[in-house]
């Protein structure tokens, strides 16, 4: 299990993180989500023992993770971290970028294994291929691959698919997270997708001020948001008498109480998005046509 405690972190004078805790079983995987700066490569870095640790501590089973005070070399064998920046050896071929740290000792084994990595990440046409001229989608997942060759018990995954384009992106996912599933791997994602957690999370926390704001299953923090910034990770949302509504709890009616005039339609490819004033705030509603600027609507809200 690893195990964060009260870890705070400062680059310079001010602090980055303040006092933060949490734990992941072995096989779990946590996604960790917050605004641009809010420290979430930083979170990931201090737990692979990037950075020395002035306050708090992190803990892999009963392995204290150190910092370069006490490491030669950054990292320890029972953890991979796939960066955003890739780090790979672009002069040498993807096969051979995958089976970098496989023994040379045993080439049917390391052979086999590569292959199938390469199969996880889809990858198996572009084996004989230098790295240098692969796209940035194709190198983040030689990454994915490298970081998952010797069979970490626990990955650190920055951004994973932001390079991967929307054709791939959906079974690569699956392929990963089964993969990590099946071999019990303990995962820790930080990301801007709300993809990377619905559906294969099986916690998330939400960096805020320094802080964990909240921390449970996406399922519960979906559907019930608590703060504008977690509802604005998943939908477009409204706030109407101080509640917060997702785009789809509002509903177009023949008459209420509720009186908004149209602003926008934007097509989403299931349906509309109505964006429309309501009691001079702008709010969203979801639609299944578009409607005429300056039009008025009638809406209600259910939950
Ligand atoms: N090497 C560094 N030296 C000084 N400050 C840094 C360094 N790296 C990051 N920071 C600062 O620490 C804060 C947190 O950065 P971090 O990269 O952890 O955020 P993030 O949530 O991962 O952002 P993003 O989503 O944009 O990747 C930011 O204010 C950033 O400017």
């Amino acid at each position: 299990m690893l195990q964060v405690k009260n870890v705070s972190f400062a680059y310079t004078k001010s602090k980055v993180l303040n006092n933060i805790s949490f734990d992941l079983a072995k096989g779990k995987t946590l996604a960790i989500i917050g605004e641009s700066g809010s420290g979430k490569s930083t979170l990931l870095k201090l737990i692979y023992g990037e950075f020395d640790l002035k306050e708090g501590e992190v803990w892999w089973d009963n392995k204290q993770v150190l910092g370069p005070a006490f490491n030669l070399i950054v990292g320890y064998d029972f953890m991979k971290y796939v960066a955003q920046e890739f780090d790979l050896m672009p002069y040498t071929t993807v096969e051979e970028n995958v089976g970098k740290h496989l023994s040379r000792f045993y080439p049917e084994q390391k052979e086999k294994r590569t292959k199938e990595l390469l199969r996880v990440v889809e990858l198996e046409a572009f084996a004989d291929t230098k790295v240098k001229i692969l796209s940035g989608g194709q190198k983040q997942r030689v990454a994915l691959a490298r970081a998952l060759a010797k069979e970490p018990e626990i990955l650190l995954l920055d951004e994973p698919f932001s390079h991967i384009d929307n054709f791939k992106k959906q079974s690569l996912r699956r392929s990963i997270f089964s993969y990590l599933r099946k071999n019990r791997i303990s995962c820790l994602v930080a990301t801007h997708d709300k993809n990377d957690v619905l559906g294969f999370a099986d916690d998330m926390i939400v960096l805020d001020e320094k802080k964990i704001v909240i921390k449970d299953t996406p399922q519960n923090i979906y559907c019930n948001p608590k703060l504008p910034l977690v509802a604005s990770f998943f939908e477009e949302f409204s706030i109407i008498d101080g509640a917060i509504y997702y785009a789809h709890q509002l509903q177009i009616v023949e008459n209420s109480k509720h009186k908004a005039v149209v602003k926008r339609s934007y097509f989403n490819g299931k349906n509309w998005l109505i964006e429309a004033t309501y009691q001079s705030n702008s709010i969203f509603i979801e639609h299944h046509c578009n409607l005429k600027p300056n039009s008025s609507l009638f809406f209600k809200l259910f939950q």
